[in-house]
């Protein structure tokens, strides 16, 4: 029934306040109140519908990216918006295009890497859309491995020019986003040579199409790499392929803050870390843990409001059916989820206060802390956006046979998601420099030189070598010293495991290469270990609303249990805990189920989607979910006539067995 709240019953169970959760979701009052201004802004703008895009083509999906691309843009300029309310504006617009390679990486790169004339010359026009960017790393042969990149600029002393050329096939820029049609500038990363000398990748400012008719510059092959996974989803975007051949720019656009080249041709390396090149993967990768949480709330949203509405068996005695909510299989499914999307919310928070940390060091020239922030940023982009993939798609089975419908909103936003496994780095090779990293922190305990900030629990290593969980009943894992010395435990010893048998190798890279598949295993720990410890840094400070602590506690319990027990073989093969000790675990996580249960649909709530970013039959705010599905499966066009076009053609025939024989 339209106007009626069907899930008003699952409203008034919830024993804490929705209003001051929306609050800790989403960071502060001010977040909260730019959210929702400007979610609501979209939502009731018809120039940001997005139901028909499933059955656009891929020509229409552009054009349709295009033009809500433009509109965002007048009206970030129109309402002289801040940045935070222009993000959220592309946000909530969900759809993407070149927007976001242009502000989240082309203008970060610049700002990362370019001089400070050479920012005021682009950011200038960057930042007034004059020009669009994006961001040109990934060819055709190599995208995990950047020292590997092929693309040269070779210095020209005559005419003080670098000369960009595609030697090969597979240095073909293959896959930046933006650049197949819209860009009309690149950061290109391309191996830098001066004198015949190779200095390595290094980051240079190319324009590839012509500003007045888009046509590309002689010199320059340019193109779409073609559809991508699942209709519609990111196919708005277009991800292109780029070959030089001898194209000139000018000197003066090599990014030039990190490295030099001198009029002369002399290479000036300074004395910061050449790893600062990378410097815009490590901020992105950032922003993709929060944009996890926020990916995974949509799917758990979606699934836990239809799991209320939804119901199946137990009328047997003429009552009621039950609601698939309160089986206990589908909360030990949707639950975990659920803690999750806040774990992630959580440890983003955190993420971003370890970045901004690290980039005003940066600016000091204080590199001390640069590796863990790259461990951290790496580590916690693969683990964040793996869990949130395989997040998804549960949420998809966990509605049943309507998951698989388009206007579920879980297909789509699998599709869309999914390849976040992939950019900003491959997630196994993510977590193999988190792997270096804590086989470095190993190698040097006992040296004196206490590890600090996320491997400081390493410098405990003979207490944490040796301990025994001291958990004896089900609620001492409501303690949170146990939780966290049990997931230390883990950790260290997965970690030390590693150490030890890589020091069986004579060779360490040959050691390394053998180890690979623990040594993964060990990283994931490790960042397990990162989300639970942030998660109860939360709920140990201070916390505003009626009963909202008592939430988060249960929600951050279930986080931490739950991996527990999917991780089981890890915590008892290094003797974190006992066959007893995870017993009691699930006994624990049981209870806690239960006691989330009634305030599952208000914590889903506290998300603030609005119906319009949801994009879900399912998951309305209403739950008036089967009248609404009939109303979507009629607007198919299938269903615009009764008979279907190519009844005559195949199927009369067929039924009429009246077709022509076939012939071999
Ligand atoms: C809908 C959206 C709405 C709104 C949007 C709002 C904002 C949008 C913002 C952004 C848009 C977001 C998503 C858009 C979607 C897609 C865009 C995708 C873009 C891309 O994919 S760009 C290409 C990304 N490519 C990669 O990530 C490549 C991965 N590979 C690497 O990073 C390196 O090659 C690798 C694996 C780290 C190895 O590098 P290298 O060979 O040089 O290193 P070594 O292993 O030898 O290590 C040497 C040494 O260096 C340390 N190190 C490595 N990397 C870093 C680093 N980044 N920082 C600091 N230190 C680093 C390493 O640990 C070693 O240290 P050691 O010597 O051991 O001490
Ligand atoms: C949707 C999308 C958008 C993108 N946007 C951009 C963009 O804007 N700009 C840009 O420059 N790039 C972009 N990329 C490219 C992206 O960054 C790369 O695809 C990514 O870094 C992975 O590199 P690859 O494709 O070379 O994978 P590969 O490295 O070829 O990975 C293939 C397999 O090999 C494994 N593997 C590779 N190396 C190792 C190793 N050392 N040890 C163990 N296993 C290994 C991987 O785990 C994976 O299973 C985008 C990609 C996608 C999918």
């Amino acid at each position: 029934m339209e106007g009626v709240d069907h899930l008003a019953d699952e409203r008034n169970k919830a024993e804490f306040n929705v209003d001051d959760m929306k609050i800790i979701w989403a960071g502060s009052r001010h977040a909260f109140d730019v959210s929702n201004r400007i979610s609501r802004f979209v939502a009731t703008d018809p120039v940001f519908e997005k139901s028909n895009r499933a059955l656009m083509t891929r020509k229409e999906l552009f054009k349709n990216t295009l033009k809500k691309s433009v509109y965002a843009w007048k009206i970030i300029k129109e309402l002289r918006l801040s940045d935070e309310e222009g993000i959220k504006l592309r946000i909530f617009m969900d759809q993407p295009g070149f927007l976001d390679l242009h502000w989240g990486m082309f203008v970060p790169a610049i700002k990362g890497q370019g001089t400070e004339e050479q920012q005021q010359k682009w950011l200038s026009l960057a930042n007034k859309m004059q020009i669009i960017g994006c961001y040109a790393q990934t060819e055709l042969g190599h995208g995990s491995n950047v020292q590997g990149l092929e693309t040269t600029a070779t210095f020209d002393p005559k005419t003080d020019q670098f000369i960009m050329h595609s030697p090969t096939q597979t240095s073909s820029k293959w896959w930046p986003g933006g650049l197949g049609k819209v860009s009309t500038h690149a950061v290109v990363y391309a191996r830098l040579i001066t004198n015949g000398k190779d200095h390595g990748v290094h980051g240079f400012i190319v324009q590839l199409r012509s500003l007045d008719d888009h046509s590309p510059l002689p010199g320059i092959t340019i193109g779409d790499i073609g559809m991508k996974f699942g209709n519609g989803a990111y196919n708005s975007m277009d991800n292109g392929f780029l070959m030089f051949n001898q194209f000139r720019i000018p000197r003066d656009q090599m990014l030039m803050r990190l490295s030099k080249v001198t009029r002369e041709g002399k290479y000036i390396a300074s004395d910061v870390p050449r790893q600062l090149v990378y410097g815009t993967m490590v901020s992105v990768r950032q922003t993709i843990v929060s944009k996890a949480s926020d990916a995974l709330a949509r799917a758990v949203c979606i699934a836990t409001r239809y799991s209320a509405v939804r119901r199946q068996f137990g009328s047997e005695n003429g009552g009621i059916e039950t609601q698939v909510i309160d089986y206990k299989t589908q909360q030990n499914r949707l639950f975990p989820l659920l803690a999750s999307a806040y774990a992630f919310r959580f440890v983003g928070e955190w993420l971003k206060w370890l970045y901004t940390d690290v980039t005003q060091r940066l600016e000091a020239s204080d590199f001390v802390t640069l590796p863990e922030a790259h461990a951290c940023t790496a580590g916690l982009k693969s683990m964040t956006t793996s869990a949130t993939s395989d997040g998804i798609e549960e949420c998809r089975k966990l509605c049943g046979g309507h998951g698989y419908l388009w206007c579920s909103g879980l297909p789509e936003l699998f599709a869309v998601y999914v390849p976040a496994c992939t950019y900003e780095g491959d997630n196994v090779v993510l977590q193999l420099q988190v792997a270096r990293f804590l086989m470095k922190t190993v190698s040097q305990l006992g040296s004196g030189k206490a590890p600090a900030g996320t491997t400081a629990y390493m410098g405990r290593a003979q207490h944490l070598l040796q301990c025994r969980s001291g958990v004896q009943k089900a609620e001492d894992w409501l303690n949170p010293s146990m939780v966290l010395e049990a997931f230390e435990s883990r950790a260290l010893r997965m970690a030390i495991t590693c150490a030890k048998n890589l020091s069986k190798f004579e060779n360490q890279e040959q050691g390394f290469s053998e180890l690979l598949a623990d040594l993964v295993e060990a990283a994931i720990a490790h960042c397990q270990l990162i989300v639970v410890s942030k998660f109860i840094a939360k709920i140990e400070g201070e916390i505003e609303g009626k009963g909202v602590k008592k939430q988060l506690k249960n929600l951050c319990y279930i986080y931490a249990l739950h991996l527990l027990h999917k991780h089981l073989g890890d915590f008892l093969s290094t003797n974190s805990v006992t066959p007893e000790q995870a017993s009691l675990a699930s006994h624990q996580l049981r209870s806690l189920y239960s006691q989330v249960r009634p305030n599952a649909v208000a914590l889903v709530d506290a998300f603030d989607y609005t119906d319009h970013y949801l994009g879900s039959v399912l998951g309305r705010y209403d739950g008036n979910v089967y009248p609404k599905l009939f109303e979507e499966a009629l607007k198919d066009p299938l269903n615009d006539s009764v008979v279907p076009d190519g009844y005559h053609e195949y199927i009369r025939p067929l039924i009429k067995q009246n077709f022509p024989s076939a012939k071999l």
